[in-house]
């Protein structure tokens, strides 16, 4: 492998799904691995395919259609775990299996239980047995950053001499300052020598995370592990699109290094992720966030206009923000301005089925909106294709509430081309709306989750809703989007989507098991 390239293993579906109000379903998780492939990502975590039949699910179903990125499974040094991702990622032309123990003495005492050749005897045997599915191993010592150094070398030995390729030295609680941990990757890459890739997985708990997976490549990383916006479990770990455009900015620092990511893709990347998700940036956050390419004051702005250099150090498009087309679209534009406007925006894998949808509600929209904005389509297309399963469509709503009346939501829903209609009294309007929902199909949903965001400034920007909902105890609570002018339209279609996804994804699991027996 050329020495200068760093490999971006991207765990976004992984840790990133592990950030409190992150999880994702099965069709958001494919849409997210189909992004990080055009942004060019060597490796997709794309799951723990032992935590659930859906993670299962979801990364069967990526492996079957991502080509370019390989698709890797995190399992625990279990024989079970290791199995499921064998089998989860099977079907991907390029494919990982990730498992991993911990080897710090406190992880050792206290969690597992377990004493220093106890875990050296399971990181060997899960070696050799996910060698027995994939010849693609990466093997992680969880907590490195608190292990020491003589018995993460003797963990390395045997689990090279095993069969690992790459070997990941996690800082699982963001501990390490940026020196100490590029001398520890130092140590341990000069150990490993051309034996196994390192590669590095930080945590933010400190506010290092990016800092240290930069020490570490400048020490003889030659993979990081990184996750878009920065999601992961707590702090978050290691955004992408800070280490990414850190290489490619500072030339100077880091010589010859070089990733392979199609930087114009990381705007894009961001927002659908956070479309999904329902999370956003922080607005000062580096590459990304609202204000990263803002110049607020008179000094600034003047210098800006004068020469970009003053005060950018990036240029927008090199990360693809601002990729503004020079069509206006408004109530008079045709599909092919439509078309033209999307493509430049990014989203150049859209069905025909999936345009023309997005094309009528822009024209809905373009008759209520003066400005339509290059996020509001965004918004559209990503909500049509977030919005595939319509077992059940919302046709109309009717609120009425009024301080001291009582809160009454009429309904009108299609179902196999019926309209069934309804109405209920509830605590509050959205309360209201659930019940009627709910007496019209049946279910009951308790949300856990709702986030209503606007799109745009205005008092006529579009809502966006997110809302996750559970439908039964057995699985997990499903995400919900819905996009509107009015909020509570946007509510209501978001609850319905939540609960379309379930549905879909009942079925499709139904239907695995049922071709299992
Ligand atoms: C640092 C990280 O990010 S690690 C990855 C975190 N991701 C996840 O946890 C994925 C989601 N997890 C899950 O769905 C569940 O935890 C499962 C299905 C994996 C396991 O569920 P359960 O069997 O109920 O176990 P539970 O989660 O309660 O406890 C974990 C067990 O695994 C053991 N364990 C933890 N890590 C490892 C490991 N790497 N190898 C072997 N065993 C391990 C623990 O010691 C504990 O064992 P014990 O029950 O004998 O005390
Ligand atoms: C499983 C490992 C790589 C992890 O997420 C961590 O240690 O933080
Ligand atoms: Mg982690």
């Amino acid at each position: 492998m050329d020495k200068n390239r760093i490999i971006v293993f991207d765990t976004t579906l992984r840790d990133g799904e592990q950030s409190p109000g992150c999880s994702m379903n099965t069709e958001e998780k494919i849409k997210i691995a189909l992004q990080l492939e055009k942004l060019g990502v060597d490796v997709i975590e794309a799951g723990f395919a032992a935590a659930s039949p859906g993670d299962f699910d979801a990364i069967s179903r990526i492996a079957e259609q991502v080509k370019n990125s390989s698709i890797c499974s995190l399992s625990r040094a279990i024989d079970n775990d290791i199995k499921q991702s064998g089998l989860a990622v099977s079907k991907a032309p390029l494919h990982r299996i990730h498992t991993f123990i911990a080897t710090s003495p406190i992880h050792m005492k206290y969690k597992l239980k377990m004493n220093e050749a106890e875990v050296i005897k399971r990181a060997v045997h899960a070696v050799e047995y996910a060698r027995t599915f994939v010849n693609d191993v990466e093997f992680s010592l969880e907590d490195a950053g608190r292990s020491e150094i003589p018995f993460m070398k003797e963990v390395m030995d045997a689990v090279i001499n095993a069969g690992a390729t790459t070997i990941n030295l996690p800082d699982t609680v963001g501990y390490r300052l940026p020196h100490e941990l590029g001398a520890m990757v130092k140590e341990l890459s000069d150990f490993a020598g051309d034996r196994a890739i390192i590669s590095v997985h930080n945590h933010n708990d400190l506010g290092l995370s990016t800092a240290n997976t930069l020490a570490a490549v400048m020490n003889g990383a030659r993979q990081i592990e990184v996750t878009m916006n920065g999601l992961g479990e707590r702090a978050g770990n290691s955004a992408l699109e800070e280490a990414v455009m850190a290489i490619k900015t500072r030339k100077d620092a880091f010589g010859d290094l070089y990733t392979n990511i199609n930087t114009p893709e990381i705007y894009p990347t961001s927002r659908l992720v956070a479309n999904i998700t329902g999370v956003e940036p922080q607005q000062n956050k580096a590459i990304v966030g609202k204000n990263a390419f803002a110049h607020e004051s008179g000094i600034h702005q003047d210098g800006m206009l004068k020469n970009n250099e003053t005060y950018e150090i990036m240029r927008p498009e090199d990360v693809g923000v601002f990729k503004e087309s020079t069509l206006i679209l408004g109530k008079h534009s045709g599909r092919a301005a439509f078309r033209d406007k999307i493509e430049h925006l990014g989203f150049d894998k859209v069905s025909d089925e999936e345009l023309n949808a997005a094309f009528e509600r822009f024209k809905i929209l373009a008759d209520k909106k003066k400005d339509v904005s290059d996020d509001d389509i965004r918004m559209l297309i990503t909500d049509e294709a977030l919005n595939q399963d319509k077992t059940y469509e919302l046709e109309a709503l009717q609120i009425s509430d009024c301080s001291n009346g009582v809160p009454t939501a009429a309904v009108a829903i299609k179902f196999q081309n019926q309209i069934m209609r309804d109405a209920a009294i509830g605590d509050g309007t959205m309360d209201a709306i659930f019940k009627t929902i709910d007496r019209l199909t049946g279910y009951n949903g308790e949300l856990k989750d709702y986030k209503v965001t606007s799109v745009t400034e205005g008092k006529d920007a579009l809502a966006k809703v997110t809302t996750r909902v559970s439908f039964d105890e057995s699985s997990p609570a499903f995400v919900g989007h819905g996009l509107s002018i009015d909020t509570m339209l946007a509510t209501a279609k978001a609850y319905l989507s939540a609960l379309n996804s379930y549905l879909s994804q009942k079925e499709r699991l139904s239907k695995q098991t049922s071709h299992q027996v």
